[in-house]
């Protein structure tokens, strides 16, 4: 798997995806991410999974709301990948950007394999053919305990088909997700996202002066 370099032409920049469960902070930090590499003269694209592109936002709008397939859900996850790669992640990483992505693959691990049960064996699959070197440089897993979530989830905003699930859904997601960054932990840091937001901002800073 690539980190740093290859993928058919030189990537220069750099690929940092975050996740956690919804409601776990990786919104709030993606901004002050952004805002830490471009005071240090980075170019920086932010971006979204699902999403990212313009094809990519019509699915996004799909998968939020419309009932499904479980495995129709992972195919569009990754068509929606697959166009994002294409069209964002790979042209910035090749001029030297560094990309961000709100969500990769690791959330497609935590949530139609983690959460909904679809066999892992189909998910890796999906994994080596759409992105068969690509990998994240870095992935900053928010991690908090379902309880936590809930609560900051349901203080600010309609909740869409995701997080309207039970806990038990989430619990597996973030059980997914961590097994994940046990499985990878040269990529992977996770985040105690209890903390208050400064303290989690003043980790960041040191994850991220070691990258730059
Ligand atoms: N460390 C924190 N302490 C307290 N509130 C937080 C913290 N991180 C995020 N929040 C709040 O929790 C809510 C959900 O955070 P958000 O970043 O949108 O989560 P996500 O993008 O992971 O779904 C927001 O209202 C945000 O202001
Ligand atoms: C990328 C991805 C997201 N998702 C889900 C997780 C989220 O509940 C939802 C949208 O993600 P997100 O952008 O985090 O939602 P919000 O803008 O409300 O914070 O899509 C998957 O189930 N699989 C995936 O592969």
């Amino acid at each position: 798997m690539r980190q740093g370099q290859a993928v058919g032409s030189i990537l220069r920049g750099k690929f940092i995806t975050f996740e956690g469960i919804d409601g776990a902070g990786k919104s709030t930090h993606i901004g002050f991410v952004a805002d830490f590499l471009a005071a240090r003269g980075k170019t920086v694209v932010s971006s979204r999974e699902p999403g990212g592109t313009p094809l990519g936002e019509k699915l996004r709008e799909l998968l939020l709301h419309e009932k499904m397939h479980l495995e129709t859900e992972a195919l569009l996850m990754f068509a929606s990948r697959r166009e994002h790669i294409a069209q964002v992640i790979e042209p910035g990483l090749v001029r030297g950007d560094w990309v961000l992505s709100d969500r990769f693959t690791d959330a497609s691990f935590a949530y139609q394999s983690g959460g909904r049960g679809m066999d892992r064996g189909k998910m890796e699959a999906l994994e080596a053919w759409v992105h068969p070197q690509l990998q994240p440089d870095l992935t900053l897993l928010f991690d908090v305990p379902l309880e936590v979530a809930r609560e900051r989830l349901d203080a600010t905003r309609t909740l869409d088909k995701f997080e309207r699930e039970q806990t038990e859904f989430f619990e597996k997601c973030r059980g997914e997700y961590l097994r994940r960054a046990s499985q990878y932990p040269e990529r992977f840091v996770v985040i105690d996202s209890t903390r208050a937001i400064p303290a989690i901002q003043s980790q960041l800073s040191q994850v991220l002066e070691k990258l730059l």
